[in-house]
Parts: structure tokens; C-alpha cells; sequence
């Protein structure tokens, strides 16, 4: 690991960065010199139409793919992330849409799955029943009625609740949520994106996933733009409006935007954390959410 990147003095640290990432497969050129800044402490939106390269980007940073070529920061240091195992070991942690809980299990038996408590060769069911119970009080998670109820019986929400406390149970920094509140109704939604927000105050950095934009208007602090493989913005919420953001997504231009390269219709990604070339968004006060 070499250390490449640090931010002006008393600004924050982006905790995970990506440059000019690429990735084909075959002759498919899916990421296109991918630049991308995730935060500590916000939820960053990860927006973008069906087939913009979002879930290839994501897979890429928990390690599923390889890239092609580009650059993976954590914390500042360039790292190599070429499996999960690789990505859980630096913190990052990614709840899939299909979320891959057990039904036949219960809440415990989910969370620690293929990383159970073992105490002379037994499973240590206290110690992870008080862990998982820990981390769903700490989520602030009420509407698990008991951790040791199979997850075939819970609804929606309490599964992706599940799923999420599962994530941030080892130590995590960085949570990518795809499409959290996909298969939710209104009410399951509103808690979710409640647990969104709160692991975010908690000083986790989210990544959230979505093709919903009162999700990412109510939670994101910044929202990333994929277009066509390339990232066309990275933008403070409270900077953009909604159908200025639905512009970037499907024409891959914001003409309405004030664009600070003075370049047409575009929005440069968010500069680097770079002491040349410091961000004077990381130098603003913490952003007020709308
Ligand atoms: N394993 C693969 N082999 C070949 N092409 C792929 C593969 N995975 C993704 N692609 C292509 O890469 C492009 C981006 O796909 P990706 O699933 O990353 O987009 P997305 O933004 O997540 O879309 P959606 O919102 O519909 O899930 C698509 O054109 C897709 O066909």
C-alpha cells in the first residue's frame, strides 16, 4: 500500500476513491475512466439508468470483478482489491438487491453465517446472539420482535433491516445498498431509508444504489451520475434539483447545471482529495440535506 492522497488540512478524508477505473467484458467496454469519491459519514447516491454500469461498478468495488485498470483507494492508500475477501478485509461491505438471507434460519444464524463464533470447537451462540441483538439496538432496529425469529417470517423491511445489520456487524466503513427499497411498500421504505440515514450519522460511509429519486432527494448527501459507463456528476444534493439530476441520467448532460469547467452542458466528477488540486467541497461545512 503507498499513501497517494490526502485532502487539504482539516477537510475529510475520502474513505474510498476510485480513478480512472475501466472495465470490459470482452468487447463490451462497461466503465469508462470511472472517477468516484465516497465519504465518510454520507450517503453517497450511485444513480444512473438500466444499463449505465452501476452494478458493474459496484461489483468491482467489493471486489466480484477485476478492473481493467484504474486506480482504488481506502483511507488515502491505494489498495488491490481482487475479491470480497479483500474488500470485507478493508471494511466495505455490499447488501445485494436479492440480499441472500436464509429463510430457514433465524436472525443470528443470517448475520454470522460463514463467519460464526466458534468457542473450543463449539458455535457461540450467546456471544453472537448478544452481538446481533447489540447491533440492531445500536441501528436503533425496533421492529425486530426477537433475533431469534427465522427470517422466512419477517417482512421485506425487517429482511433488508437483517441484511444491513449484517454488513456493518464486522466493523465496517463502507456499506453499498443496492436498491434497498426496491420490493418495499411506502411505510417499509420510510424505515429503511430511516437506517440509511442513521448509519450515515453513525459516520459510516453508504454508497446507496437507486433508480428512486425521492429516495436519494430524502437520504443522499451526494449523488454520483453514471451515464453510459462514464461518470458524467458527482454533485452535493443540495446543489441540484431533481429533474436536473433525471436530465443527467438520461441524456448524460446537465445544460441547466452552473458548470465550473465552463465545458457545455457537463459537470466534471468531484475533483481528488489532492493537496495540488484541493476539493473546496470537502473544505464546506458538513452539507444541509433538503
Ligand atoms: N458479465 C457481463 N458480460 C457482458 N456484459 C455485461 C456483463 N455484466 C454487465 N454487462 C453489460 O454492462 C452494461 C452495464 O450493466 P450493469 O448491470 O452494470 O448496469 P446497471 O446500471 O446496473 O443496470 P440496471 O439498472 O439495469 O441494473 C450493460 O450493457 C450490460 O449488458
Amino acid at each position: 500500500m503507498s499513501a497517494v492522497s490526502s485532502g487539504p488540512p482539516g477537510s475529510p478524508l475520502p474513505i474510498l476513491e476510485l480513478r480512472g477505473v475501466n472495465k470490459s467484458f470482452g468487447p463490451v467496454h462497461v466503465l469508462r475512466d470511472v472517477g468516484l469519491t465516497v465519504m465518510p459519514g454520507e450517503v453517497t447516491a450511485l444513480v444512473g439508468d438500466n444499463g449505465a454500469g452501476k452494478s458493474t461498478l459496484v461489483k468491482c468495488i467489493g471486489g466480484i470483478y477485476g478492473t481493467d485498470s484504474g486506480t482504488y483507494l481506502f483511507e488515502g492508500s491505494e489498495v488491490k482489491v481482487d475479491s470480497p475477501r479483500d474488500a470485507a478485509a478493508l471494511g466495505v461491505e455490499i447488501v445485494y438487491q436479492d440480499l441472500a438471507l436464509c429463510d430457514n434460519l433465524d436472525i443470528v444464524q443470517n448475520m454470522f453465517l460463514g463467519r460464526e463464533i466458534t468457542r473450543r470447537m463449539v458455535l457461540d451462540d450467546a456471544t453472537m446472539e448478544q452481538m446481533a441483538a447489540e447491533t440492531l439496538a445500536g441501528l436503533s432496529v425496533r421492529t425486530v420482535a426477537s433475533v431469534r425469529q427465522r427470517v422466512a417470517s419477517l417482512s421485506g423491511g425487517q429482511r433488508q433491516t437483517v441484511a444491513i445489520a449484517k454488513a456493518v456487524l464486522w466493523n465496517s466503513k463502507v456499506v453499498v445498498l443496492d436498491e434497498p427499497t426496491a420490493a418495499l411498500g411506502v411505510a417499509q421504505t420510510a424505515q429503511v431509508l430511516e437506517l440509511v440515514r442513521r448509519l450515515a450519522d453513525n459516520g459510516l460511509a453508504v454508497l446507496l444504489v437507486s433508480h428512486n429519486m425521492n429516495d436519494v432527494f430524502a437520504v443522499a448527501d451526494r449523488i454520483a451520475v453514471l451515464y453510459l459507463g462514464r461518470m458524467t456528476a458527482q454533485v452535493r444534493t443540495c446543489d441540484v434539483t431533481h429533474s436536473q439530476v433525471v436530465e443527467l441520467i438520461t441524456t448524460g448532460r446537465g445544460a441547466s447545471l452552473h458548470d465550473p469547467s465552463g465545458e457545455p452542458g457537463g459537470i466534471p466528477d468531484t475533483p481528488r482529495a489532492d493537496p495540488g488540486h484541493p476539493d473546496p467541497k470537502h473544505s464546506d461545512p458538513p452539507p444541509s440535506r433538503k
